[in-house]
């Protein structure tokens, strides 16, 4: 597990190759040869240069992860129809806070369409790719279909502009409710690669590699997200949203969060979760 950490000099270096004219490709090749690890150095160059400028790999998968432009840490980001707050960034795991990602009529609206095709949340089961009921998630929850309604559509392509990342390649949304009580225990997004049902997964649109977690209402009390691996408490706030990437499918990510006990009141959240290549 490599060390390497993208630092503003490397950024800078990055910027400046581009900008005297050296494709990404020759960028890479560059830092690969002074030690850089594949991973962190496409990772570096999206970063830095937008995915736009990034490089497309033999599997078709787009290189790189999903990321807010915090380039210039502008206090609002320009997300196509709407601008976004920014409230908080960690580099290392990343993790960004947003608020105002949607009004409070889109959370509304999102909470009726789903409210009418609520059952008992299932993962993904061990063993097959089908799923399961887990007693580790006792929310109940839907999914909408890609640009399923107007309202899904418009909300989708506002994340796809936010996190610069195709909007294809996006699962779609999901919604869960938790009722008082319920949480999500920790656990990891990514698709565990010793599970036997992933390589199946896989195929549709390839791993995980981020996750933003909308919330759709404010819970009374409890509720927050967690990232246990780096004591951090995320507030549910309606419209307010948590961003984190992973560019592994693996632990050393410290990606592990989950949702605490709700307390008082109900929770509602929306989730997005993004994949390397196009998910259909
Ligand atoms: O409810 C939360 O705060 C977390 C939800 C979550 O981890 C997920 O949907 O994968
Ligand atoms: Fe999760």
């Amino acid at each position: 597990m490599s060390q390497q950490v993208i630092t503003p000099e490397l950024c800078a270096w990055i910027s400046e190759q581009s900008r005297v004219g050296h494709a990404s490709e020759s960028i890479l090749a560059a830092m690969l040869g002074s030690g850089w690890d594949e991973a962190i150095a496409r990772q570096a160059l999206a970063r830095t240069l937008g995915q736009s400028a990034t490089l497309t790999t033999s599997d078709g998968s787009t290189p790189g992860l999903p990321e807010p432009d915090l380039s210039r840490f502008t206090p609002l980001l320009e997300a196509g129809d709407r601008q976004v707050k920014v409230v908080m960034a960690l580099r290392q795991p990343r993790v960004v806070v947003f608020a105002d990602l949607l009004s409070d009529e889109e959370c509304d609206g999102i909470v009726a369409l789903a409210s009418k095709r609520l059952s008992r949340s299932e993962t993904v089961a061990t063993g097959n790719d089908g799923s399961e009921v887990n007693a580790a998630r006792t929310s109940d929850g839907m999914f909408f279909e890609r640009c399923e309604t107007e309202l899904i559509r418009r909300v989708e392509s506002r994340i796809a502009t936010l996190l610069r990342w195709p909007l294809d390649h996006g699962e779609g949304l999901q919604v869960l409710r938790y009722r008082p009580g319920a949480e999500y225990q920790p656990h990891y997004d990514y698709f565990d690669p010793s599970h036997v049902g992933t390589p199946n997964i896989l195929k549709r649109g390839g791993q995980r590699v981020g996750t933003l977690v909308i919330y759709l209402n404010t819970p009374a009390a409890g509720g927050s997200t967690i990232f246990p691996d780096i004591g951090l408490d995320v507030a549910p706030v309606k419209g307010h949203a948590v961003f984190f990437s992973y560019d592994r499918p693996h632990p050393s990510t410290q990606s592990l969060h989950g949702g605490s006990p709700v307390l008082e009141g109900e929770k509602w959240v929306a989730t997005k979760w993004l994949r390397q290549s196009v998910f259909n």
